[in-house]
């Protein structure tokens, strides 16, 4: 039986839709479909921080599949709320490059930006950590797909002299020639799920065996360990994606075994202050252990007083 994929219709979406679709018709010979579901997400135009809530992209997809008018979709899983949905179940491909990445003009870098620098993100994560990082630069709010967003930073026209984006992003749509520098992960903490792609089906997917085989042969162990360490401090914090909330798992070889490792970053916005936090666990635990570490890692921020330092409940689209 043929599968249909849903997706949204911009670049990024139907390009890694398309991947996912791909390596489902291999994994289970069948003929994958793509359908092209709209959402408000695509149709909205203002500032990120005025759009509605985590989910303004995920919503009508996920309708989509409970309406049973496809049978997978594709999202980044940044952009998933961390409520679960019910009825669904989410499998994680090997996350990509989780770095965000500084597209400049004349390939310069973070540190060699000048004084004053103009710098675009819609991003209130992006926005707080650069200005940790670099109290001097001007900060500007922009939105628009990828393309439009670069375009302001290495078009013709271009009014700014840098843009930060997700270097996933730009990867998955072969932009990677326009990144003059990759963040270092602990100075701009990634969001959480950044770099990762969700595939979500109804549970019933997994009642039939040739696409329940795929969906596992899909998801990737130490993936789904460090998004889910990282989506559980999310759900603690009661943070949106528009939070200026960073945290970053990954699983870290040594002498003594496997560790998971968490960490983690909430910033003030403008900058004057930020708050830190890290720890790990044995990912021999699962995601009992990694969704316990996200928990753990959360309180200890609350406890470093967290809260007082942004509004972590914001409502918005962010990255
Ligand atoms: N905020 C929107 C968004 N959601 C997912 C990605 C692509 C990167 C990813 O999959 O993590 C982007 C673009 C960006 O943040 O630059």
């Amino acid at each position: 039986m043929t599968i249909r994929v849903g997706t949204r219709g911009s670049t990024l979406a139907t390009t890694q839709s398309g991947q996912v679709a791909e390596r489902l018709a291999v994994l289970t010979g069948r003929e994958v479909d793509l359908v092209r579901i709209r959402t408000d997400g695509d149709v909205l135009t203002g500032p990120l921080s005025q759009m509605g809530g985590t989910g303004v992209f995920v919503t009508a997809i996920r309708q989509a599949l409970l309406d049973d008018r496809c049978d997978v979709a594709v999202h980044s899983l940044k952009d998933l709320p961390t409520t679960p949905a019910p009825g669904l179940r989410v499998v994680t491909p090997a996350r990509v490059d989780p770095r965000d990445a500084l597209c400049a003009r004349d390939g310069l870098t973070l540190a060699t930006l000048p004084t004053g620098a103009k710098v675009g993100t819609g991003s209130p994560r992006r926005a707080a950590q650069l200005r940790l990082a670099r109290p001097d630069l001007e900060i500007v709010d922009i939105r628009g797909n990828v393309d439009t967003r670069l375009a302001r930073a290495t078009g013709p026209d271009a009014d700014l002299d840098a843009v930060v984006l997700a270097a996933a992003g730009l990867a998955r749509i072969g932009r990677t020639a326009a990144v003059t520098d990759l963040l270092d992960p602990t100075l701009l903490v990634p969001a959480p799920g950044q770099g990762a792609l969700a595939v979500e089906v109804r549970d019933e997917a997994f009642d039939d065996p040739g696409l329940a085989e795929a969906l596992g042969a899909l998801d990737d162990r130490s993936t789904r360990l460090a998004v889910t360490a990282e989506r559980a401090l999310l759900r603690r914090l009661e943070a949106g994606c528009s939070a200026p909330v960073g945290a970053h798992a990954t699983v870290e070889s040594g002498a003594h075994g496997d560790r998971l490792v968490l960490r983690s970053v909430v910033a003030r916005v403008d900058g004057g202050a930020s708050v830190r936090r890290e720890d790990e666990t044995d990912p021999a635990g699962g995601d009992d252990a990694a969704t316990a570490l996200g928990v753990r890692v959360a309180d200890g921020l609350l406890a470093a007083g967290a809260a007082d330092l942004a509004p972590l409940r914001e409502t918005g689209a962010g990255a």
